[in-house]
């Protein structure tokens, strides 16, 4: 097993993948997605990488037997040197075998056009992955091979060289922080535990003597999960690596002949993406669960080659029972027959029956996959091979050409929930949880043999306990998210407001200047005055040049002096009224318009004077 140890080489990494915000903007589009289990029946992806040469094979000198073409991503096995000396000797026949996979990873020689680095492995499938889980799908990556074979560094990687593991937890942070001012809320939870000898062990949780193993249990809600399993809420990266170090350090693993560092257990890493996305105008959310499971298998070994005696023994056979179990429920999903069954439309008994008969029960590995093994998920395969080993290799690539015939159903994890709908789910839990506490208190009280029922009744207590503290605090960063949003509303709006502010400013000094013009009128002295008009007659007669008779008329014909000051005062006056209820009229019109406590002109013209 290939210990991961630290971040180093991924502080330069870049995703290329999509960031959600392109998808998550548009709320119409996610909800209007079907969610139903036909929406992509695809297959199981299947890539194949082989590793370089380690120590054991230099020593020997063994020749590569593999070959891979880049462009048709075929891979070729060829037959051992010693083929036919081993042949007469096992009586098997060894024989140039191809096979084609949806990617073929050469990272035999680095000196070649085609080597395939960690990186390449990730960006090839691994972006995509993250790319379904950011859309709502859950998704399964395992790697499968014989001890020896690359696995570990696949999945968990080195120092100097992180795998899929690592790169997809650095590519998921880098996307949520990209996204931290948007109306969506993520919440990620990191679960990791192993398989040994057919029991889970927790590895996020101090090694116990005896071990501590957990149960695995089904529920309708849940579907098959592992009971009291830790599952941490991070919050960056960096809080996902310390677990990741937690779990390896955990992990069970022993030297043997075939591997210095040779897992010893299946190991399941399990990163949960919640995404909550608010809408303001409506008060509901849009929720997407992903579930992302990577998933480094031990490796299938020949007792014979291992050496293998005692723990070690005992170990390898429950390792490759299990994988004899993967086996025949790869091989019962990818019966062509069964996926007929499953296809046909109210299934007949017979049909049904045939349907049902893939063993999941028979392992605990395949019990626990069951769902990311041709359920509702997407998932690949990463079969591992080593350069020189013709009948483990062959085993391994006969197993993944199986494995790419199963078809999945994965299908969106996507709800929506109205404000109103959230609390209610609250208030539900909490009188089940009430209830529940009732019945563990009386539970206690009754006897010894009921023990067992009142230890589960306390595990369903606990559980429905965290899943409360869960939701309440989805709540608490849906509010979080809500007061994000009308802050940021009332930042746009301010520049507004304070235009606003100043027309209402101006209106009333100019509102100010009419009351004191119509309280105090300007009286021009009549001489001016007249004066002013015969100038004004002058200008316009010697513009029309009509040569008409230029002396001064008054209008209306009269000619009394007091009746001309009369009419051009009322004039004056008129021009003012008329000016004076357009301003009521705009004061009016922006009152409607700006609702504003301090202009108030409803009553005409004393509240303007009041202004
Ligand atoms: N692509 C690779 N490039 C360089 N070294 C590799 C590569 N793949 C594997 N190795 C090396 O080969 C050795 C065995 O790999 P690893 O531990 O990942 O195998 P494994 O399949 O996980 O084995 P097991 O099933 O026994 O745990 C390790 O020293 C690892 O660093």
């Amino acid at each position: 097993m290939a210990h991961y140890r630290a971040s180093t080489a991924l502080d330069n990494y870049q995703s290329m993948a999509s960031t959600p915000s392109m998808r998550s903007r548009e709320p119409v589009e996610v909800l209007q997605r079907p969610s139903t289990p036909s929406e992509d029946g695809g297959h199981v992806k299947v890539v194949v990488r082989v590793r370089k040469f380690i120590k054991r094979e230099l020593d020997k000198q063994s020749p590569c037997i593999i070959e891979m073409n880049p462009s048709t991503n075929e891979t070729t096995l060829h037959p051992p040197v010693q083929a036919s000396e081993d042949a007469k000797s096992t009586k098997r026949a060894y024989e140039e075998r191809k096979f084609t996979f949806d990617k073929s990873f050469w990272s035999h020689r680095e000196q070649d056009a085609h080597y395939a680095q960690q990186h390449d492995v990730y960006a090839s499938f691994g972006e995509e992955f993250l790319d379904h889980n950011f859309d709502g799908y859950h998704t399964c990556i395992f790697a499968y091979g014989q001890t020896g074979s690359g696995k570990s560094y696949t999945m968990m990687g080195t120092l100097d060289q992180p795998g899929l593991i690592p790169r997809t937890c650095r590519g998921l942070f880098e996307r949520v922080e990209a996204e931290q001012n948007s109306s969506i809320t993520y919440n990620v939870h990191v679960s990791y535990f192993e398989i040994y000898n057919e029991h889970v062990k927790d590895l996020l949780t101090p090694r116990t003597t005896p071990p501590t193993y957990l149960k695995i249990r089904e529920s309708r809600s849940d579907g098959v999960y592992v009971q009291n399993l830790t599952d941490e809420p991070v919050k960056c990266y960096e809080d996902i690596e310390r677990l990741m170090k937690m779990g390896d350090m955990n992990r069970t693993t022993a030297s043997t002949k075939m591997n210095d560092t040779s897992s010893r257990s299946h190991a399941v890493f399990t990163l949960t993406l919640k995404q909550i996305q608010h809408d303001i105008a409506t008060d509901s959310t849009i929720e997407r669960l992903a579930r992302m499971r990577l998933v480094d298998l031990a490796g299938s070994e020949r007792a014979n080659r291992t050496e293998a005696t005692g723990q070690r023994l005992r170990e390898g056979g429950n390792i490759n029972q299990s994988l004899t179990t993967l086996g025949r429920v790869i091989a019962a999903l990818a019966d062509p027959k069964r996926q007929r069954a499953m296809r046909m439309t109210g299934q007949q008994n017979q049909s049904k029956r045939r349907a049902d008969v893939v063993p999941f029960r028979d392992s605990v590995l395949t019990w626990l996959l069951k769902d990311s093994l041709g359920g509702n998920s997407k998932t690949a395969m990463v079969a591992c091979i080593s350069p020189t080993d013709y009948e483990e290799t062959l085993s391994t690539l006969r197993y993944a050409d199986q494995a790419k015939r199963i078809r999945t159903q994965a299908h969106v994890n996507q709800d929506a929930v109205s404000a109103a709908e959230r609390d209610a789910k609250i208030l539900e839990m909490q009188d089940t949880i009430k209830a529940l506490q009732l019945s563990v208190n009386n539970a206690t009280l009754r006897k010894r043999d009921e023990a067992d029922r009142a230890r589960d009744e306390m595990e369903d207590y606990q559980r429905q306990v965290t899943k409360m503290q869960r939701a309440m605090e989805e709540s608490r960063a849906v509010s979080e998210v809500k007061i994000r949003a009308l802050a940021q509303e009332v930042e746009e709006l301010r520049p507004q407001n304070l235009a606003l502010q100043l027309e209402i400013d101006s209106l009333r000094r100019h509102l100010a200047l009419v009351k004191g013009e119509l309280k105090d009128p300007i009286v021009i002295p009549r001489e001016l005055a007249m004066d002013d008009v015969k100038e004004e007659d002058e200008e316009e007669d010697g513009d029309s040049d009509s040569g008409v008779d230029d002396s001064f008329s008054f209008p209306h014909g009269g000619a009394e002096e007091g009746g001309f000051e009369h009419e051009a005062w009322q004039a004056d006056v008129d021009e003012l009224l008329k000016d004076l209820g357009m301003f009521k009229r705009k004061v009016w019109d922006d009152k409607e318009r700006f609702p504003h406590p301090v202009v108030d002109v409803g009553g005409g013209g004393q509240e303007i004077g009041a202004l």
